[in-house]
């Protein structure tokens, strides 16, 4: 299942629907955000077919004449693969097969995708390969039943179903060894952190792409893969940092998305799990992203899952020196965007709204990274205080030389 690409570029079609939970902006984000995922995992998008529904189509998730559409825009521009924004139903994927001869796969598939040509380490790729067999397992499924309907009930143990019977069989076992695989890296990984001591524990989280991973190469002066693609980073990196003269543990960790596959969630539990077991989160945002105030959202979504909402958190806007502001004129009364509002209008709104502690940086120009540096400090020493109240630290701070 973890086959890697190879780098030629895979040519594609995006397409996704206009409903009412989904607006035509909205959809404008999540096609943007799939278009990037598509690139990340290595495909170029040709078009982009959109429809406005009440809801999906059942049968081809849209209508019967846009697929027709679609399918002739692939004939002609040779298009390789159809993507659609929204996970498809075994049966859904079953009839659109039938009318476009093409590779088709929906977003949790691209997602799943891009984490197996990610995965480096054996614990990565397990948890990848079981999240693609959960995924694929009750496609298995319907299509059997399907095939079932399909031969009526007499005669109906025909090769073909025991075929897929045996290949049910087959990914359940695998499931199950994959499940407890997992399970005793998970306890070796539990024991690792124990291991680790009692230093304090920040996690540096937020939604992809954000910079974290810029973020923990600046703050620990170490050299963790950074690019500008989704999921750079799908292993947790942790090293200890030392500000002033306060040692801490800092875990980098994989980024979160709208839409999370859950059974990725449900895999990557152990990854998940740095975070829940951390004392103090660092909540890393790219301020220059459009949606960053709906990433914020997902992301404490993604924290209220796992419980991890109400831990001490630092927020940390980045990117500054990539934010561009467009001023509107005053007679100009279309509606306000968040490229309208200053830098430090955004200072203002955030460091008052906000429960959390707040900072405005540049992990890569080192904006304001001294003032980061501090503001971690304190939140540390509180925690520290806490944890070890007759510890004589000396809590002096030092400036760190750049
Ligand atoms: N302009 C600008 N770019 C930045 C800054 N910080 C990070 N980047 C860029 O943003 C891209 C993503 O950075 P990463 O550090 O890989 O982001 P990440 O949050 O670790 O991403 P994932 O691991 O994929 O979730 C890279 O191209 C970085 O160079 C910044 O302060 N300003
Ligand atoms: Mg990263």
């Amino acid at each position: 299942m973890l086959e890697k690409k190879e780098a030629q570029y895979e040519k594609v079609v995006l397409i996704g629907l206009i409903t009412r939970e989904q607006p035509e902006e909205k959809l404008e984000e999540y096609m943007d955000e799939l278009q990037f995922l598509a690139y990340t995992a290595g495909a170029e998008v040709a078009e982009r077919f959109t429809q406005r529904m009440d809801k999906p189509d059942s049968k081809f998730f849209v209508g019967s004449g846009k697929l027709e559409e679609i399918a002739l825009y692939a004939e002609e521009n040779e298009i390789d693969t159809l993507i659609f924004d929204d996970e498809l139903t075994p049966s859904q994927l079953k009839n659109i097969e039938k009318v476009v001869n093409r590779k088709i796969i929906d977003r949790t598939q691209l997602i799943l995708d891009i984490f197996a040509q990610r995965a480096q380490t054996s614990y990565a790729r397990t948890q990848v390969e079981l999240a693609q067999y959960q995924y694929l397992l009750p496609r298995l499924t319907r299509m059997w039943t399907h095939l079932e309907r399909q031969r009526g009930g007499i005669g109906m143990r025909g090769p073909g179903e025991t075929e897929i019977e045996t290949d049910r069989r087959i990914i359940r076992d695998r499931i199950t060894l994959l499940k407890d695989k997992l399970k005793s890296i998970d306890k070796q990984m539990a024991t690792q952190r124990k291991n680790r001591g009692a230093l304090i524990r920040v996690a540096l989280v937020g939604y992809t792409n954000v910079g974290k991973s810029t973020l923990m190469n600046v703050l620990s002066k170490s050299d963790v893969f950074a690019e500008d693609k989704l999921f750079a980073t799908l292993d947790t990196t942790v090293r200890k940092v030392v500000i002033g003269n306060l040692p801490f543990l800092l875990t980098d960790t994989v980024g979160f998305i709208r839409k999370l596959p859950t059974q990725l969630v449900e895999s990557f539990k152990s990854t998940l799990d740095e975070v829940r077991e951390a004392d103090l989160l660092v909540h890393v945002v790219d301020i220059s992203h459009p949606s960053f105030e709906d990433h914020i959202h997902s992301v404490n979504q993604i924290l209220q899952e796992i419980e991890s909402n109400h831990k001490p958190t630092v927020l940390v806007f980045n990117k500054i020196d990539k934010y561009s502001y467009v001023k509107k004129d005053e007679d100009d009364l279309t509606e306000v965007k968040p490229e309208n509002i200053s830098l430090d209008e955004w200072k203002k709104t955030w460091m008052a709204k906000s429960e959390h502690p707040s900072i405005f940086i540049s992990a890569t120009e080192k904006q304001n990274m001294e003032e980061l540096r501090k503001l971690v400090y304190e939140e540390v020493k509180k925690l520290h205080v806490k944890r070890f109240p007759y510890n004589d630290f000396l809590f002096e701070y030092f400036e760190e030389e750049s």
